[in-house]
C-alpha cells in the first residue's frame, strides 16, 4: 500500500470571528495562527471570505488582485500577509478564501491560496461549484450573480507530507473532486466552507463524514464563527474527520481552533479492513480520476 501521508502531521482549523473592517481581519488572522503554530499545527487552515463578511453585496468590495503573480501589497493584502504568517509560523497555511478579481475578464472569484513555511505560494483553488440554491422561506443564495467558477481540480504537494485535496464549500456536495484528488493520492481534503444554519445542520458534518468514507481519507471542513449581527449566518462547527469517518475534533459556532493529529497508519487501517480501494469495478463504471480530467495546483 502506497504511502500517502510520509510523517504524523498536526493539522488546526481556526474558525475565525471576522468582520467588516479587513485590516482588522488580517491582524487577528495573524494572532490566530501563531497560537496555532505554538500549539504545533504544522498546517494551518482558515475559513471560506475569512477577511470579509461573506454574501454577494461584498464580493467586489472586497476583491483583490492576484495576477500578475506576486501581486503588490496595494492589489492583495491578504496574498502578503498570508505569505508572512507562513514563515512566521513555520507551517503550511491554506489561506481559506477570498474574492479574487481578475483584471483583464474582469470576472470576480472565490479564490483559496495556499502558502509554504517559505512564504511560497504553492497552490490556488478557485470555487468551482458556485453556492446557488434557494429553499423557500429559509435561504437563496446566488454566487453566480457576482462570481465566475473555477475550471480545475486541486492537488497540491506539501513535500514532507503528501498531497492534499482543495476545495471550497459548496465544492464539498460534488463528490467527483474528492474522489479524484484521493485517487490521485491525496491524504486529506480541505474545505474552507461556510454553511449557514439551515443547511449546516442538514448536511456539513455529513457531506465532511461522507467524503472521508468514500474515499479512506482525512477531511478537513473550516468555517468562520458565527456573527448573528451579519447578513449570513455561518454554520460553524468546523470539523476533521478521519479515513473512518469518525470526527476527531468538532466546534460550536463561536471562534476556537480545533486540531487534530494526522498519521499514515489510520489511512493504512482503515483500507486494509475496508478494502473498497481495491474492489472498485472500473468494468462496470467509469474511473472519475481518468480521462478528460483538469488538475491543477
Ligand atoms: N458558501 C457556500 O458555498 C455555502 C454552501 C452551503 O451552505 C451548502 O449548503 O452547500
Amino acid at each position: 500500500m502506497a504511502t500517502l501521508l510520509k510523517k504524523p502531521l498536526k493539522l488546526a482549523l481556526i474558525q475565525l470571528a471576522s468582520g467588516a473592517d479587513k485590516t482588522a481581519n488580517l491582524s487577528h488572522v495573524r494572532t490566530k495562527v501563531l497560537e496555532a503554530a505554538k500549539a504545533g499545527a504544522s498546517l494551518i487552515v482558515l475559513p471560506e471570505c475569512f477577511n470579509s463578511p461573506y454574501g454577494t453585496q461584498y464580493f467586489s468590495k472586497y476583491a483583490e488582485t492576484l495576477l500578475p503573480s506576486p501581486p503588490t501589497r496595494e492589489q492583495s493584502p491578504s496574498y502578503h500577509t498570508l505569505s508572512e504568517l507562513a514563515i512566521e509560523a513555520k507551517s503550511y497555511l491554506v489561506g481559506g478564501s477570498i474574492p479574487e478579481l481578475e483584471p483583464e475578464s474582469k470576472k470576480y472569484y472565490n479564490t483559496s491560496l495556499v502558502f509554504s513555511p517559505t512564504g511560497a505560494l504553492i497552490g490556488t483553488h478557485r470555487k468551482t461549484h458556485l453556492f446557488d440554491i434557494d429553499i423557500p422561506g429559509k435561504i437563496t443564495f446566488k454566487e453566480s450573480e457576482v462570481l465566475s467558477p473555477g475550471n480545475k481540480i486541486t492537488i497540491i504537494n506539501l513535500p514532507e507530507y503528501g498531497k492534499i485535496g482543495l476545495a471550497i464549500c459548496y465544492d464539498v456536495r460534488f463528490p467527483e473532486l474528492a474522489m479524484v484528488a484521493a485517487r490521485k493520492g491525496a491524504f486529506l481534503l480541505v474545505y474552507p466552507g461556510a454553511f449557514n444554519t439551515t443547511t449546516g445542520p442538514m448536511h456539513w458534518s455529513l457531506l465532511g463524514r461522507a467524503r472521508a468514507v468514500d474515499n479512506q481519507v482525512y477531511v478537513a471542513l473550516c468555517s468562520p464563527a458565527r456573527d448573528i449581527k451579519a447578513t449570513y449566518h455561518a454554520y460553524g462547527h468546523s470539523l476533521v474527520a478521519s479515513p473512518n469517518a469518525d470526527i476527531l475534533g468538532e466546534l460550536d459556532e463561536k471562534e476556537d481552533i480545533v486540531y487534530a493529529d494526522l498519521n499514515n497508519e489510520t489511512i493504512e487501517t482503515s483500507r486494509k479492513g475496508i478494502p473498497v480501494y481495491t474492489q472498485r469495478r472500473f468494468d462496470v463504471y467509469p474511473d472519475v480520476s481518468e480521462g478528460n480530467v483538469v488538475i491543477g495546483e
